[in-house]
C-alpha cells in the first residue's frame, strides 16, 4: 500500500474519553510511522465539555470538523452533574445523538470476540464462551431515543418509539451482506410478541431476506436474546436489532469480551464514519489511569479497516492480542499486577513500531515501570 494523508478529527469528549483517546492516537501514530503514513489529527469539542465552553453539546465547528475529515474517532461523552439532574434542558448525550443523526450514522458495528487469553478472567463459562465471534448490528438513528419525549399535564412522561420501512431496510442490507461474507447466519434480536415496530421489523427483514438467500434467518426476543447471548453466545454471528436493543445487548456481550473496556464499534452511513469505543465516559475513573484503552484502540483499528488501510488495521489487532497474551492488563482485567491506561498504549504502540516484544520491554524498564502497583 502506498503512502496515504488522511483527516482524523478527534472527539475526545468527557470523563475517561480523552485518555482513551490519547492511547488510540499513540497507536494510529505508531502505525504512521511504520507504514509512511501521514495521519492529520484535530480535536474537537462534544459533550459535557463542549456545554461548559460553548452551551452547546455539539458546536457547529465540531460537526463541520467532522464532516470535512476523512474519518472521526470519538472517546465517550457523559458527566454525573447531568445525570443526576433529571431537569437539565441541555444534556451531554444529545450531542452525540445529534451528531449521529446530522451524519446520517444509522449502523453502529460492534464485535465481540472472545478472547482466549482472558477466559481465565471471566465470569462466564469459559467452555461456553470460548471461540465466540459474532457481530451486532444496531440501529442507530431512530427507535426510543429519537422519538418524541416529554411530561403530560397529569405529570406522566413517554418516550415514542418509531421505525420507518427505509429505517430498518437501510440497516438489514447491511447486517445481511456481513453475514453473506461471514458464516451465512442472522439474527434478529425484537419484541414482536408486543410491539408494533418489533413487528414492523420482522416483515421488512423478512422480505429482505429473499434477496439473500445463502443467509440463514432466526428471529428471537430481545429477553431471551439477553440470556442466550451470554450462555450459548457461539450460536450467534450477525445479530441485527434496533436501537436501544442493540444499546443494551451489545454492553452485556461484553462481558464476553472480558470488559466494557475492549468493545470498539464502527458507525456508518451516508456521510462520514465514526469510530467509537462502546462504552461511556465512566466517570469514576477519569484521570486515576485505571480506564482500558483498548476498546478505543480496536476502534482506531476498524478506522484503519474503513480507510482501506486493512494490513494496518491487522498489525493494530495482533498488538492488542499480543498485549492480552502478555497479561499486559488494566486492573479490571487484572487485579493484582495491572498496568496503567498509558502502559497499555505504550505497549501497543512499541509493539506496532517495531512488532518486537524485546523493545517495550527495554522500554518498560528504561522508564522505570512495570505495574501500578
Ligand atoms: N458513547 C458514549 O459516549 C456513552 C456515554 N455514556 C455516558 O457515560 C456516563 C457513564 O455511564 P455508565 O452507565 O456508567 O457507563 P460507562 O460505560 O461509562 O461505564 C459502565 C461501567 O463499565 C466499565 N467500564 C466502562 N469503560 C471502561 C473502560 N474503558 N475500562 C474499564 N472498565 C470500563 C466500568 O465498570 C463502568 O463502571 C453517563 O453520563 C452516560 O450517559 C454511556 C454510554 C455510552
Ligand atoms: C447516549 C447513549 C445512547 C450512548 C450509548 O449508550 C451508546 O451509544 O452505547
Ligand atoms: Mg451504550
Amino acid at each position: 500500500m502506498d503512502m496515504v494523508t488522511k483527516k482524523i478529527a478527534l472527539l475526545p469528549g468527557d470523563g475517561i474519553g480523552p485518555e482513551v483517546c490519547r492511547q488510540a492516537v499513540k497507536v494510529l501514530d505508531a502505525v504512521a510511522e511504520r507504514f509512511g503514513h501521514r495521519f492529520e489529527f484535530t480535536s474537537h469539542l462534544v459533550g459535557a465539555c463542549a456545554i461548559d465552553a460553548t452551551g452547546n453539546p455539539l458546536p457547529d465547528e465540531t460537526l463541520a470538523a467532522c464532516r470535512a475529515s476523512d474519518a472521526v474517532l470519538f472517546g465517550a461523552i457523559g458527566d454525573p452533574k447531568y445525570d443526576n439532574d433529571p431537569t437539565a434542558k441541555v444534556r451531554p448525550e444529545q450531542g452525540l445523538l445529534r451528531m449521529r443523526k446530522e451524519l446520517g450514522l444509522f449502523a453502529n458495528i460492534r464485535p465481540v470476540t472472545a478472547y482466549k487469553a482472558l477466559l481465565k478472567h471471566s465470569p462466564l463459562k469459559s467452555d461456553r464462551i470460548e471461540g465466540t465471534d459474532l457481530v451486532i448490528f444496531r440501529e442507530l438513528t431512530g427507535g426510543i431515543y429519537f422519538g418524541g419525549k416529554g411530561r403530560m399535564a397529569d405529570g406522566s412522561a413517554y418516550d415514542h418509539c418509531t421505525y420507518s420501512r427505509v429505517e430498518i431496510e437501510r440497516i438489514a442490507h447491511l447486517a445481511f451482506q456481513s453475514a453473506a461474507g461471514r458464516r451465512q447466519h442472522l439474527t434478529l434480536v425484537d419484541k414482536a410478541n408486543v410491539l408494533e415496530t418489533s413487528r414492523l421489523w420482522r416483515e421488512v427483514v423478512r422480505e429482505i431476506a429473499s434477496q439473500y438467500p445463502e443467509v440463514e434467518v432466526d428471529y428471537l426476543f430481545v429477553d431471551n436474546a439477553a440470556m442466550q447471548i451470554i450462555t450459548n453466545p457461539r450460536q450467534f454471528d450477525v445479530m441485527l436489532t434496533e436501537n436501544m436493543f442493540g444499546d443494551i445487548i451489545s454492553d452485556e456481550a461484553s462481558v464476553i469480551a472480558g470488559s466494557m473496556g475492549l468493545l470498539p464499534s464502527a458507525s456508518v452511513g451516508a456521510e462520514v464514519a465514526v469510530f467509537e469505543p462502546i462504552h461511556g465516559s465512566y466517570p469514576q475513573a477519569k484521570g486515576k489511569g485505571i480506564a482500558n484503552p483498548l476498546a478505543a484502540i480496536l476502534s482506531a483499528a476498524m478506522l484503519l479497516e474503513h480507510l482501506g488501510l486493512a494490513a494496518e488495521a491487522e498489525l493494530v489487532r495482533e498488538a492488542v492480542d499480543e498485549a492480552l497474551t502478555n497479561q499486559i492488563l488494566t486492573p479490571e482485567l487484572n487485579a493484582t499486577a495491572p498496568y496503567t491506561t498509558e502502559q497499555v498504549g505504550s505497549y501497543v504502540a512499541f509493539w506496532i513500531a517495531d512488532s518486537n516484544e524485546q523493545q517495550w520491554n527495554a522500554h518498560n524498564i528504561a522508564v522505570g515501570v512495570s505495574t501500578i502497583i
